[in-house]
């Protein structure tokens, strides 16, 4: 670790990559305004989880560097279902508002699933409406989930043509598991999803020249999961207690794999920053869809 340039070259700056996508958007929201059009992000969050509420700030300061109006809806943890459903109804229908994300988990009296699927699909920036689901997975035109939006343009960035490669995706959940699936297979990946149920992980996970780690485990996959060469993505961001101060890490042992990784994400730096750039790429691309203007190019899936 002495040479900066070859300490570079394998890792992939998520944080970079964000900050470019992030004025890109910015420069397309400077576009609308001349046309007195300001695209609108709607944040809601229901609860006090400290966490929840560092990382919705977070939005709401970046949504407002890159130009647009953040909106943001700080409900009580008793909030019912019914009032939440309402507010979603005020949303959809308030024509300033282009984006509604609301901050998951919910608590648990809530019904997540109907809360989701209340949602105009077109202002759904997280892309988890079932019939965003759908759309995606028959390759028609759809809000894309933002992480593994965020995903797929490093993965492009690095690679070029990902047609052919071997990807394997280990994590199968709505969020990022079967959505990453859905975005390597239409740019003609062979993918794999695995999970703590597959056999063999180890030597499923070798396999890959694409390894997307989801997991939510910290440090699970270690560097002789790696294929020499493969391009490690690493969507973990998992909080650790470490000699008495916590810290963040992610599902890949980032030290061994990146000795043999071609390329990696770290922790933090790496998804996470792209996650919140892409929900502001989405917010715009809602924006334009709505206005019947045209998609801005590189920015969607
Ligand atoms: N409806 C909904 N959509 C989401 O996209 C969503 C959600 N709910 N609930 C919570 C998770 C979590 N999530 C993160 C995004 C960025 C970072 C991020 O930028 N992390 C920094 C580190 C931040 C730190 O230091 O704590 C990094 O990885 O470099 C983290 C976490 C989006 N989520």
């Amino acid at each position: 670790m002495s040479d900066a340039t070859t300490d570079q070259d394998n890792l992939i700056d998520g944080k970079a990559f964000a900050a470019d996508v992030r004025q890109r958007v910015a420069a397309h929201v400077t576009r609308l305004k001349q046309d007195r059009i300001t695209p609108g992000l709607a944040v809601v969050l229901v609860g006090e989880d400290p966490a929840s509420e560092v990382y919705v700030r977070n939005k709401g300061i970046q949504t407002r560097e890159v130009g647009m109006n953040s909106y943001e809806h700080k409900l009580p943890a008793d909030t019912t279902q019914d009032a939440l459903m309402a507010l979603i109804g005020r949303l959809n229908a308030d024509a300033d508002v282009h984006g509604i994300l609301v901050q998951l988990p919910l608590p648990d009296h809530l019904d997540a699933e109907a809360v989701l699927n209340a949602i105009d699909p077109g202002k759904d920036v997280d892309g988890f409406h079932i019939l965003n689901v759908g759309l995606l997975a028959t390759g028609q035109k759809a809000m894309v989930p933002c992480t593994p939006l965020g995903c797929l343009m490093m993965l492009r960035d690095r690679l070029g043509d990902l047609s052919g490669l071997n990807a394997v995706i280990v994590g199968r959940s709505n969020i990022v598991g079967k959505p990453m699936a859905q975005l390597l297979l239409r740019d003609s990946c062979t993918v794999t999803i695995a999970h703590s149920r597959t056999r063999d992980l180890a030597g499923v996970c070798r396999q890959a020249d694409i390894l997307v780690a989801a997991v939510g485990r910290p440090r699970m996959i270690p560097g002789d999961w790696v294929k020499p060469g493969a391009t490690v993505i690493d969507v973990g961001i998992n909080r650790i207690e470490d000699g008495g101060r916590t810290r963040l890490v992610g599902d890949v042992d980032f030290a061994s794999a990146r000795a043999v990784a071609g390329a990696i994400t770290p922790v933090p730096g790496g998804v996470g920053p792209m996650t919140i750039a892409c929900l502001l790429a989405n917010t715009l691309t809602a924006c334009c869809r709505a206005a019947g203007l045209p998609e801005p190019e590189g920015l969607t899936a």
